[in-house]
């Protein structure tokens, strides 16, 4: 069966509208698809640290974790944002195995950055894919919190986005990026635009330029690194609204398709 990827990102976690998951549900027990949701968690982790007094800081809009963000980065997703998702499939009729990438080595992670200035943030360089393989067999839709451990058994804090890829990619399902805007936008003529479709080139200028900041770098980052792991389409989509995923299902268009082909256009 077909597997379908869909990153929460904490920008709509709290926002997501009733139908949500009864859609991810449905799509599971009318054996249309096997969805697996990756979450992410930045703005709950916000709060946690504003409230403990810490500081954070991002650089191309992964988090510098420290030892200690680190631990507010696990307790938050892992444990109550983990939980609550399954906890919302649950009451959407299905049936949810919330884990993080530490459980059963499903995300196996080295540092993104060797020379250690972001801290304890990994990449994913491993997926356990028969532990998913197995809950999904057993009709369950595995929840991910992007955490992920290496060896030594050192944790590392994953960026959603990235662990949704390698999860993607692992599975070679589709790729859908919910978060809180109708796609990647820009203001054209004074005016915002949803671009409909945006090829690799078009990206990496819209990052130079800054049209793409923070939050959305690692999404379209991760977005064209699936398609190179061959993965059969990513997109991003809109959480916010009632309609965006089951019109992204039925095969409308919605959102913005990240292509690896040439330009163009809105
Ligand atoms: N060109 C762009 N189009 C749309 N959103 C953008 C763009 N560039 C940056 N963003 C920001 O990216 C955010 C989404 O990323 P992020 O906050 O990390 O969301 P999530 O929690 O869903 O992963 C948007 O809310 C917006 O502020
Ligand atoms: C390394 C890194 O940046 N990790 C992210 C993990 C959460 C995340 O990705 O949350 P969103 O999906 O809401 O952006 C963080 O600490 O915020």
């Amino acid at each position: 069966m077909k597997r379908v990827i869909l990153k929460v990102g904490g920008s709509v976690l709290a926002k997501l509208p009733k139908n949500f998951y009864r859609t991810v549900v449905a799509l599971k027990n009318a054996n249309i698809c096997d969805p697996i949701i990756v979450h992410g968690g930045g703005p709950e982790i916000n709060q946690v640290l504003t409230k403990s007094h810490v500081e954070s800081t991002f650089v191309e809009g992964l988090r510098v974790t420290t030892k200690e963000i680190l631990h507010v980065a696990e307790m938050v997703m892992s444990g109550s944002i983990n939980k609550q998702v399954v906890t919302n499939l649950k009451k959407a009729g299905g049936e949810a195995v919330g884990l993080s990438g530490v459980d059963g080595s499903l995300l196996e992670a080295t540092p993104v950055d060797s020379s250690g200035n972001l801290g304890f943030v990994g990449r994913v360089s491993k997926v356990n894919e028969s532990l998913l393989t197995l809950i999904m067999k057993q009709g369950m839709i595995p929840v991910i919190s992007p955490i992920g451990m290496d060896d030594s058994g050192q944790h590392y804090n994953i960026n959603g986005d990235m662990a949704a890829s390698a999860v993607a990619s692992a599975l070679k399902g589709k790729l859908v990026f919910v978060s809180d805007i109708p796609g990647v936008m820009e203001i054209v003529d004074g005016n915002p635009i949803v671009h409909k479709k945006l090829a690799e080139q078009e990206i990496y200028k819209m990052i130079d330029s800054g049209v793409i900041y923070g939050g959305m770098i690692p999404k379209v980052r991760s977005a064209m690194n699936a398609l190179s792991a061959g993965v059969e389409e990513s997109m991003i989509i809109n959480g916010l609204t009632p309609t965006d995923l089951k019109e992204y299902l039925e095969g409308n268009e919605v959102g913005t398709k990240i292509t690896t082909g040439e330009v163009r256009h809105v």
